[in-house]
């Protein structure tokens, strides 16, 4: 069973696998009975002792579980990790990429110092030790080969594979630095070991081998020379597919039984999660989030709850809960309907502080879920066994490139079968951002080597890769600052009339990508986009490090759009489909 990222819960492919994350909240198993009442936020206010102490052990029992799991996957990483990786076409596109990567971006990155030929050596010797059906046959002649190579390789050696996974742009580089090293052990390089052992010999063959007679000498100059010509006259080249080498799996913390992990749990409980069902990244995340909205919540929540908490609420209180509910870049409109709502309430009934913060979290989510009152699914994941085209916007620097590498590896864990597309062609950069993240993520990239090229020529490229090879997601980035906004606008119609022609029966989505540290100025910005994309939902990015979270309760009342995942942090692991529960949550956390 494969836990599914996207709907928060574990798929199972033989039964139906389009279940509904609210139909099975709504529908407890009976080992769900066991675990803490699900609760609204409300009833959570009014819980009793008992309850608390329902949550302790459900917390306890999740850690236990997960501590059980931590001890068992060591072992299984590597095996999981070198059978995903498809090792045939590794060295061209290794050398590819190489090949096509400015050369000062080529030197950025250290080359890995690992002495090239013991390991090649070795890998041989395991290959043909593993394999007693081929041994008879291959092992004289690789370990002859292995003998011959060793004489000379120590700078010839190809070193493709190591130059391309340490390619990364400038821009990059830092994030790199903070990922955990690829171990050389997780690169399944067995097969392709052997071929690139033959293909050394034999160029070693032919460059010792007797000077040419003259016209054989001539005849070779021509054909050199019309690969040359042919090389310089083609502009628009084939379509580029950056094969993944290795999967980077993003170390996780070790799990501490803390304050973190106890309102975490709680959380996950009262969504109707068993604690057989938790995992340390969910954890970790969580803790992530309520960390990340830190700072908003302690220059919004504490003052508002203080004020809330006073009773029916008067004039001077509904003027200082505006005043920080903008500061906290919530939004004029926002900011008027929740007043609005709360004094409603309040007018109705003398509430008690907790009750009072309660309907206030209910108001919150209430507006998250149904924007401009319209409702929408809150569950936001790819089909299954269908094509799934997700185009993402947004201006530069919001974080577009890096959501596509952490979507593409949520897709990796859930086990779609994702594909990129690099249609930002606008700056040659962003492609080899996007080939990066790809790398680090293990997803496929299909872009176009040329200079300049036109984003949708490679997306009607990668549709086609994606049709034929059975991609169930195909993530699209895309330009953000063009010349002029006419511009900008021209390109992403053309790019979606592309995806619409193409693949007229794949679920589109257009995803508009926000930084929450832009506050209510990247609000308008981002209205460009909703006139030329057809978005259909926000991700909302950097949430880490900013007091401006109730950017999010702005960009549902302004836009009309649902947010569908969150970003809170530049690690692989730090964006989530969104959940208007969870976030108000970490919000409101006491
Ligand atoms: N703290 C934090 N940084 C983030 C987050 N998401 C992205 N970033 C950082 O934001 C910067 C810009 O991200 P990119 O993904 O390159 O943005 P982009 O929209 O693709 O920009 P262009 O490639 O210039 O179009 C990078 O340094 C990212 O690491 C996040 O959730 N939190």
């Amino acid at each position: 069973m494969v836990f599914n990222w996207f709907r928060r819960q574990f798929d199972d492919r033989s039964e139906n696998s389009q279940v509904d994350q609210t139909e099975t909240i709504s529908e407890p198993s009976e080992a769900e009975q066991s675990k803490p009442e699900q609760s609204e936020p409300e009833a959570a206010a009014t819980a009793t002792e008992e309850v608390a102490e329902d949550y302790l052990n459900w917390a306890k029992a999740a850690y236990q579980n997960i501590q059980k799991r931590q001890q068992v996957e060591p072992e299984a990483a590597p095996e999981e990790l070198a059978t995903e990786e498809p090792a045939t076409e590794e060295p061209a596109a290794a050398e590819e990429l190489v090949a096509e990567a400015p050369e000062e971006l080529a030197t950025e990155e250290p080359v890995a110092e690992e002495p090239k030929v013991p390991e090649v050596a070795e890998t041989v010797e395991e290959a043909t030790a593993e394999d007693p059906i081929v041994e008879p046959a291959i092992a004289p002649t690789t370990a002859e080969v292995t003998a011959e190579v060793s004489e000379f390789t120590p700078t010839e050696q190809p070193e493709a594979p190591e130059e391309a996974i340490a390619e990364p742009a400038a821009a990059l580089a830092s994030e790199e630095a903070e990922a955990p090293a690829i171990a050389p052990e997780t690169i399944p390089v067995e097969p392709l070991a052997v071929e690139t052992l033959e293909v050394t010999t034999k160029a070693s063959e032919s460059t010792e081998a007797a000077p040419l007679p003259f016209w054989a000498q001539a005849e070779a100059d021509r054909q050199a020379r019309l690969e040359r010509l042919k090389a310089t006259a083609i502009e628009e080249s084939e379509p580029e597919v950056a094969h993944p080498t290795a999967t980077v799996q993003e170390a996780l913390p070790e799990i501490a039984f803390d304050e973190g992990f106890l309102w975490s749990a709680e959380v996950l409980a009262a969504q109707g999660r068993r604690p057989d069902q938790i995992s340390i990244e969910e954890i970790t995340w969580l803790k992530r989030l309520r960390q990340g909205l830190d700072k908003t919540r302690r220059s919004l929540v504490n003052q508002l709850k203080a004020i809330v908490g006073q009773g029916p609420l008067n004039q001077d209180a509904v003027e200082e809960i505006e005043a920080l509910l903008l500061q906290a870049d919530v939004g004029v409109a926002a900011t008027d309907r929740i007043i609005d709502s709360l004094q409603k309430k309040l007018r109705e009934e003398a509430l008690p502080p907790d009750q009072a913060i309660a309907y206030l979290k209910s108001i919150l989510r209430d507006m998250l879920d149904r924007p401009l009152g319209q409702s929408y699914n809150p569950t936001f994941a790819p089909e299954k066994d269908a094509l799934n085209i997700w185009l993402i916007t947004g201006v530069n620097g919001a974080g577009k490139t890096t959501t596509i590498g952490k979507l593409a590896h949520l897709a990796q864990k859930s086990e779609y079968n994702c594909l990129i597309a690099a249609a930002d062609t606008f700056r040659a950069a962003a492609v080899e951002q996007v080939k990066v993240w790809g790398q680090r993520s293990g997803v496929e990239v299909i872009s176009n080597p040329g200079q300049n090229t036109d984003p949708a020529a490679v997306v009607f490229d990668a549709i086609g890769s994606a049709q034929s090879r059975g991609t169930e997601l195909l993530l699209v980035d895309t330009a953000g600052r063009l010349q002029n906004k006419k511009n900008l606008m021209d390109e992403l119609s053309k790019v979606r009339r592309i995806i619409d022609k193409k693949a007229g029966d794949a679920k589109i989505e257009s995803l508009l990508v926000l930084d929450a540290t832009l506050g209510q100025n990247g609000l308008r910005q981002a209205e460009v986009f909703l006139e030329a994309a057809q978005l259909s939902g926000v991700v909302l990015t950097k949430l880490d490090g900013t007091a401006k979270g109730g950017i999010a309760l702005a960009v549902v009342q302004q836009l009309g759009l649902p947010i569908r995942f969150i970003g809170a942090g530049e690690g692989i692991e730090d964006l989530r489909p969104f959940s208007s529960y969870e976030f108000v949550e970490a919000l409101l956390a006491g």
